[in-house]
């Protein structure tokens, strides 16, 4: 679903990362992991295309994946059941009422997302790439603001995609109680040679 090949990872003129390369098949699950700055968060924004590779190779199926970071891609403005019925048309997929079950939304769905608690707004966020209807999910320390209960949610969210044939490739310190999740460490990968040129200047 995912191949990755030597690539190499910058951030404001800075390489970060060379030579990491994994694969990613359906139904598995990809943990990131490493030290605060080690690059998790930007190797998961050069997979999904918001910032260039300085070398490498990235092959999934096009429009195959959903990301989703702090900036969920959700609308201050709308309701939460309105969000979750712009990206499900979007996608053209349903499961709205689904993905507002999964997350304990449906109370909330009046509710401008602008005035959603941290948790709950993260809840929204996840809830969204349920509607996406893709099988790539690209995740950026999903439980961050998640209380246990979400966290549980979030959870058997990720599992039940995962079994029915989906992949995720996330950043998180937590244990999420997944079966055999495969572990990247990032720390071999540091680059010992950091350029120092404004090269994704532009993408920042
Ligand atoms: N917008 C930016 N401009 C320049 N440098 C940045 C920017 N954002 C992050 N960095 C730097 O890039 C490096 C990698 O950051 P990144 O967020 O990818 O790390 P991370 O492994 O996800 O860290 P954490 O565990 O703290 O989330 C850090 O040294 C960080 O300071």
């Amino acid at each position: 679903m995912l191949e990755v090949s030597d690539l190499s990872v910058t951030r404001g003129g800075v390489k970060l990362l060379e030579g990491v390369s994994f694969k990613l098949a359906a139904g598995q699950a990809l943990v990131l992991r490493g030290p605060n700055g080690v690059g998790k968060t930007s190797l998961l924004r050069t997979v999904a295309g918001l910032q260039p590779a300085l070398g490498g190779a990235i092959q999934f199926e096009p429009d195959g994946f959903a990301y989703a970071s702090h900036a969920d891609g959700i609308k201050a403005t709308l309701s939460v059941e309105e969000n979750l019925t712009f990206w499900a048309q979007i996608f053209g997929s349903n499961g709205v009422e689904a993905a507002m079950m999964a997350y304990d939304l449906r109370t909330l769905r009046e509710r401008p997302a602008g005035a959603l608690s941290a948790g709950q707004g993260r809840r929204l966020g996840l809830a969204r790439l349920l509607v996406t209807g893709r099988p790539l999910w690209l995740l950026d320390e999903p439980t961050v603001s998640l209380d246990a209960e979400a966290v549980g949610m979030f959870a058997r969210a990720i599992k039940a995609h995962l079994q029915a044939g989906g992949a995720a490739l996330l950043a998180t310190h937590i244990d999420l109680g997944l079966e055999d999740p495969t572990v990247l460490e990032l720390s071999p990968y540091k680059a010992k040679t950091p350029v120092t040129d404004d090269f994704d200047e532009a993408f920042l």
